[in-house]
């Protein structure tokens, strides 16, 4: 005989929304979706609302891109795509309702979440105040010092009793802080093994996908590559967030790499200073663009040592062109 729980999604007595809330969006699609771990989704529509009901303040804000998923299994996709286990750790930025949370506490690991709005970390806090499997901060990511909340908690034993050497981040991120987090976190190989967000559909594709000659081949493209093995993993419907943004998202994973296996440069900052000074002349070749390094005539030199044309521009290079032109016209 079927029995029927009160924890059954469409049974609780939270499902029924409010007069005031939005028309329910269609069935979300994801494109693609790892096997689900959990046997119930939680953080439907209707959770989502009663949620934002709870604390009295309905209505999502737009500067702090306060798009909530929906669909518990992308929550599960976006864990099992940086395979979240027992004892890992895991930072999440931007909590919100606590969803994804919610998945990654089950999975077994212990999160350190950010989250800038004190209404939402106040509501995080409540929901899971039976575990001490989570920690919330209330900080502005882009300006918190993320390396020591880190190392902090990767110096202690783990619930299996191990101290977990790396952590892993998993995010459903605001879209218009996302260039800031890729940067600030990539480079954190010291501490980070992996990188799994959720961003707008476009910028996955270009940090995934770098073609040369493309007018969307840029410095950050250049970064990503220096720092980490980026992987587009899959699309998500825009239908899948409430409230609906204008774009789809897809989620990107960052492979990161440690600081042994950069690529050989004496200093990443005069590398990045080189590559940015190459792209600010966009059209310009780069006998041009990188005089103030070196003399033209050198950097032809250089970049036939490397098999480029003398009348190279940025758009020709290779990350490992890159670095050879570097390592050429600052060891002259
Ligand atoms: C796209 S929502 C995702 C919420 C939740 N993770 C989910 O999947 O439903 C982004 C969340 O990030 C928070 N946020 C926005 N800017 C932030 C920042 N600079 N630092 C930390 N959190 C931020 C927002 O308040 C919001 O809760």
């Amino acid at each position: 005989m079927l029995s029927i729980t009160p924890t059954s999604p469409s049974l609780r007595p939270c499902a029924r929304p409010r007069l005031s809330d939005p028309p329910r969006p269609p069935l979300p699609v994801v494109a693609a979706a790892a096997t689900s771990r959990r046997k119930r989704s939680e953080d439907d529509y209707h959770a989502t609302i009663k949620s934002l009901n709870s604390k009295g303040r309905y209505t999502p804000r737009k500067s702090l891109g306060q798009h909530y998923m929906l669909n518990s299994s992308i929550n599960e996709a976006l864990s099992n795509v940086a395979e979240v286990e027992d004892g890992d750790v895991v930072l999440e930025i931007g909590p919100g309702t606590g969803s994804l949370t919610n998945v990654l506490i089950d999975a077994g690991a212990t999160v350190i979440a950010i989250e800038k709005d004190p209404h939402m970390a106040m509501l995080v806090r409540d929901r899971f105040g039976y575990t001490d499997q989570l920690v919330v901060l209330q900080e502005d990511f882009t300006k918190c010092h993320i390396h020591s909340h880190l190392s902090s908690l990767l110096e202690n034993k783990n619930s299996i009793g191990i101290k977990p050497r790396y952590a892993k981040v998993v995010s459903n991120i605001p879209f218009n802080i996302s260039t800031d987090v890729v940067k600030q976190l990539l480079p954190m190989g010291d501490i980070f093994s992996a990188v799994v967000l959720l961003l707008q559909d476009e910028t996955a594709s270009r940090l995934a996908d770098c073609s040369l000659r493309t007018s969307e081949y840029r410095p950050i493209n250049i970064f990503v590559n220096f720092y980490s093995d980026p992987e587009y993993k899959f699309k998500v419907e825009r239908t899948n967030f409430f409230p609906q943004p204008n774009v789809d998202a897809a989620v990107i994973k960052f492979t990161l790499k440690q600081v042994v296996d950069y690529p050989p440069v004496a200093s990443p900052k005069s590398f990045f200073s080189m590559v940015n000074s190459a792209f600010n002349g966009k059209r310009k070749m780069l006998r041009r663009s990188l005089q103030h390094i070196c003399p033209s005539l050198e950097i032809e030199a250089a970049l036939k040592n490397v098999g480029l044309p003398v009348t190279a521009r940025p758009q020709d290079l290779t990350l490992d062109d890159f670095v050879k032109l570097h390592n050429l016209i600052t060891q002259l």
